[in-house]
């Protein structure tokens, strides 16, 4: 039984001094991927995006083999180029993006698709996993194709997880609201963080995300909330939370792939049928170490947990 990923990789840049930059790969649902092998390198992890022609394509798409990513289901288009993106960090480690992805192969992904493939091959994936970000680089027409694509995955019976990642710079709030909420429409395990759901529906505390997502057919809902702590709930169980408070890492270097990380080893966990609170542990204690450390992926000799 496999994960399956959906979404864009990226050029990621960081600068080291005024003149220098680090060059490596990264990308939402990518260290999504990546972190869950690496908490089970047992664990099939298939990788579907579309990478371009051009030197760092196919440099991305070698980094992609070695971290053991099954990429078979990834469309080559050679016309096409990757997208990039640079981190910039304040004085606490916090993060924010520039980007230069407009026309990236990822974004044409769903053009290229054969979507009919994929679903004949829903048998081998027990979830699968996509985010907003993924919708946000997409045209409407591409976004509608990719929801097809996984309510099919859905009737097939592979559990649909979704984490909203909303990125202001990517697309207009409208559309953000609209397609997140067709997504949490037919997502059985959604990972929301109230700093997201601040920005794009108001909503100021845990109890009106709670009563928000009440209208919706949930199975796990796991709800970040930055110092308070991450809560999890399963459905039927919405008395019986999981509460598991906020421990600071010794460092904070670079917030990037925070939120990535948690949902990588929450969906191994969940993959593994660990419980509620296991893998809310393991998630918080893999995301505190992926912060002290630089870009989004951190160097595979350091140990997670
Ligand atoms: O912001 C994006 O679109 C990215 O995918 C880049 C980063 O790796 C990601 O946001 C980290 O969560």
């Amino acid at each position: 039984m496999s994960l399956l990923v959906i979404g864009e990789c990226m050029v990621e840049l960081r600068e080291v001094d005024e003149t220098m930059l680090v060059k490596t790969f990264a990308g939402d649902t990518y260290n999504t991927a990546v972190y869950a092998k690496r908490c089970n390198p047992e664990l099939e992890v298939h990788y579907l995006s579309a990478y371009g022609g051009d030197a760092f394509s196919l440099a991305m798409n070698k980094q992609w083999q070695q971290q053991q990513l099954n990429t078979d289901l990834c469309v080559y288009l050679p016309e096409r180029n990757t997208g990039i993106y640079n981190i910039s960090l304040d004085a606490y480690g916090e993060r924010s993006f520039s980007y230069w992805r407009k026309g990236s192969a990822a974004s044409e992904l769903m053009q290229y698709l054969d979507t009919k493939m994929v679903i004949e091959k829903s048998s081998q994936f027990k979830i699968v996993f996509f985010t907003g970000i993924t919708l946000a680089i997409m045209s409407d027409k591409g976004r509608q194709t990719l929801l097809d694509l996984i309510s099919s995955l859905k009737q097939k019976g592979c559990k649909i997880a979704f984490d909203p990642n909303y990125r202001a710079l990517l697309w207009n709030k409208q559309d953000a609201r609209n397609w997140i909420q067709k997504a949490y429409d037919i997502s059985d395990i959604i990972l929301p963080g109230l700093d997201d759901h601040q920005s794009l529906f108001g909503h100021q505390s845990l109890a009106e995300l709670l009563e928000y997502f009440s209208t919706f057919n949930v199975s796990e809902l796991v709800i970040k909330c930055g110092e308070l702590g991450v809560y999890g709930y399963t459905k039927g169980t919405h008395a019986t939370v999981e509460h598991v408070p906020f421990v600071p890492a010794k460092v904070q270097v670079d917030t990037t792939a925070a939120g990535d990380s948690f949902a990588g080893a929450y969906l191994n966990g969940a993959i593994e049928g660990m419980s509620m609170n296991d893998k809310l542990t393991l998630a918080c204690d893999v995301a505190r170490m992926v912060v002290q450390h630089p870009g989004a992926i951190i160097d595979e000799k350091i140990e997670l947990v």
